[in-house]
């Protein structure tokens, strides 16, 4: 069950959901905008290895926008410093963020409880596209879960993403040892 405005704010209250900024406006029906931090990044190689640890190149969106490519996988991350104690939070796109050809996230939408970071986002245009740092770039919904946790993601010892940041963070896919 994905939770309504009303829960929201209720786990808000009780600790369960923190979000940083917090913006009353920004709560929608059944879930939580959140927007595009200023920094962005590129990966440095043109050919990427799913075995290695990629390194990224880190650059700021200027006051004037930035211009975003097709062919190229841009990592953003939220404005939005976020924590979910007890239910799964999903990152999902905005309608009128896809009417604009942006997707914000290439595979992956959902997260886990106990994740307590900004969200990275994996951006990939359909035509070139102007875009500034604290647009609406997504929605946060929270669903329910069934039955008790033994690892928070926060807790779990091989988590790759538990490093606070407001930064966008690199595939750490090579940690998975394949
Ligand atoms: N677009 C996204 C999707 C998820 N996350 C965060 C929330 C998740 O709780 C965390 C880990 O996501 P996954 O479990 O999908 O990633 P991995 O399986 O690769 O990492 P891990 O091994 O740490 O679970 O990353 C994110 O920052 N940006």
């Amino acid at each position: 069950m994905i939770l309504t405005d009303k829960e929201i704010l209720a786990e808000m209250a009780k600790g369960n959901i923190l979000i940083q900024p917090y913006d009353r406006n920004c709560l929608g029906t059944n879930s939580y905008d959140v927007h595009l931090g200023k920094h962005l990044a590129t990966y440095k190689d043109d050919i990427i290895d799913a075995r290695k640890h990629n390194e990224i190149i880190h650059f700021d969106i200027p006051e004037t926008g930035y211009v975003l490519q097709p062919h190229t996988l841009y990592l953003g991350v939220t404005q939005e410093y976020t924590e979910s104690h007890a239910h799964v939070p999903f990152l999902e796109g905005k309608s009128s963020v896809g009417r604009l050809g942006i997707d914000i996230h290439a595979t992956a939408g959902k997260g886990d409880v106990g994740f307590c970071n900004t969200w990275t986002l994996e951006i990939s245009v359909t035509q070139p596209v102007r875009i500034y740092a604290g647009m609406p770039i997504g929605q946060l919904i929270y669903f329910e879960v069934k039955g008790d946790i033994e690892n928070f993601y926060n807790k779990k010892s091989n988590a790759k993403y538990t490093t606070r940041t407001d930064l966008p963070v690199e595939s750490m896919m090579w940690k998975n040892k394949f």
